[in-house]
């Protein structure tokens, strides 16, 4: 048997959903970088779902389902007061209240092509609630309510603040959002393929790939990201950690990548954003820190920066707390995994690898009081 460590290369499924070919990331064909200036994140949700992009009314009826759906169960909102909230990571609830949400899903084992994609929306719709339900009760606050008439990066942000967010502050988070939307067979992508792969369910699939998201080696990388400039502190300082931590030969969060070779697309929409925004608060520092541990590392290791290198210092410019970003990129990319399963569904088959057996050769079993 050959093993390819971490499937490094191995082509797992056909998609139409989206690709990378040559660094060049596309959603449907179309260029992330046309879709970061130009598209809503409701486009690219609806992009990704029907493999179109979606004329006004059907936008608009897009629109109308993730409204009405986006409200939780009372019980969902009440469980939240259950646990010990002040230690728990935001990604831990909200992969438990998205495994709970299903439990109050009368649809949630239909397997029908219409009822699933009924589940997507309404998941789509409510882990913007979740979370921000979520960080609001943690903090002794009521959760608010979505409305109806913001967009979803503005209702995420009102949600978060009960403050209707600027319009510079939707732009960012707009285009965030459109940026982590999909990415090919990612890991938390493959985790929702390979659960939904032996037909279960809707909320099964995007349980597991919160879980895989989760990990620092995948979308935990933001908020590592985020911790790493926080005890950095200054850019005087960057230098000396860095360079530490390269001869220590620990990775440095937010660079490298197991796809992309001369540099993820989506870290120069992040890099602008977060040169504006932290200027607008007055927090430059955290730009020039970043900027400066680029230099060193794609100098030191020819490692570019992915997407998760400048999100951090956009999410922390736009208030958001540290701990919250991933479940962000769980937002937006919650799209994509539900893109992922509808198309797994489409055209199923179990998926179930080898491995190559590496432990001890035949033995007899010996009764437990006979074992030395
Ligand atoms: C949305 C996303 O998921 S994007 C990725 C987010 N994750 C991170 O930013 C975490 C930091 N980066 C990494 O750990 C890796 O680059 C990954 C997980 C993204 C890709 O991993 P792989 O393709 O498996 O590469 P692997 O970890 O084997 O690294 C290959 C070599 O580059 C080095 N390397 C890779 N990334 C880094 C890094 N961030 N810092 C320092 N060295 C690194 C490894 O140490 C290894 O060196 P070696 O061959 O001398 O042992
Ligand atoms: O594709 C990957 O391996 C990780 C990544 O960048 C993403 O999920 O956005």
């Amino acid at each position: 048997m050959t093993v390819t460590r971490g499937l490094e290369g191995v082509v797992a499924t056909t998609s139409s959903i989206s690709s990378i070919i040559d660094d060049t990331l596309t959603y449907v064909g179309y260029n992330i970088d046309d879709l970061a200036v130009n598209a809503s994140f409701e486009e690219v949700i609806y992009l990704l779902w029907h493999r179109k992009l979606p004329t006004q009314s059907e936008l608009e009826k897009l629109n109308k389902l993730l409204a009405e759906n986006a409200e939780l169960p009372k019980e969902v909102l009440d469980h939240f007061k259950m646990y010990p909230i002040d230690k728990v990571h935001p990604m831990g609830a909200l992969r438990s209240a998205v495994s709970l949400l299903g439990l109050y899903d009368e649809d949630a084992d239909k397997m029908d092509a219409e009822s699933n994609y009924l589940k997507a929306v309404r998941l789509q719709a409510k882990i913007p609630t979740i979370v921000t339900a979520f960080a609001r009760v943690r903090k002794g606050l009521e959760p608010i309510a979505p409305r109806t008439d913001l967009s979803f990066a503005a209702n995420f942000l009102y949600m978060l603040t009960g403050n209707e967010p600027e319009a510079i502050a939707v732009e960012a988070f707009n285009k965030a959002l459109v940026l982590h939307a999909d990415h090919e067979l990612n890991a938390s992508t493959f985790t929702a393929r390979v659960c939904v792969a032996t037909l279960s369910d809707v909320y099964s699939g995007v349980t597991a790939a919160i879980g895989a998201l989760k990990g620092p080696l995948h979308g935990g990388a933001n908020e590592a990201v985020m911790k790493m400039l926080s005890e950095i502190g200054s850019p005087d300082n960057v230098e000396s950690y860095i360079r530490e931590k390269l001869n220590n030969k620990e990775k440095i969060m937010g660079f490298g990548h197991r796809v992309y070779r001369q540099g993820d697309p989506r870290a120069k929409h992040l890099k602008a954003m977060s040169e504006k925004l932290t200027k607008l608060t007055g927090e430059p520092e955290y730009y020039e820190m970043s900027t400066k541990i680029e230099a060193i590392v794609t100098g030191e290791k020819n490692l570019p920066p992915n997407v998760d290198f400048y999100s951090a210092s956009v999410y922390h410019s736009l208030g958001i707390d540290h701990d919250l970003f991933t479940p962000i990129f769980a937002v937006s990319r919650v799209s994509g995994w539900l893109a992922h399963i509808l198309e797994q569904y489409e055209n199923n088959r179990l998926i179930r690898p080898r491995a190559d057996y590496t432990g001890p050769g035949m033995q007899t079993y010996v009764p437990v009081d006979q074992r030395g």
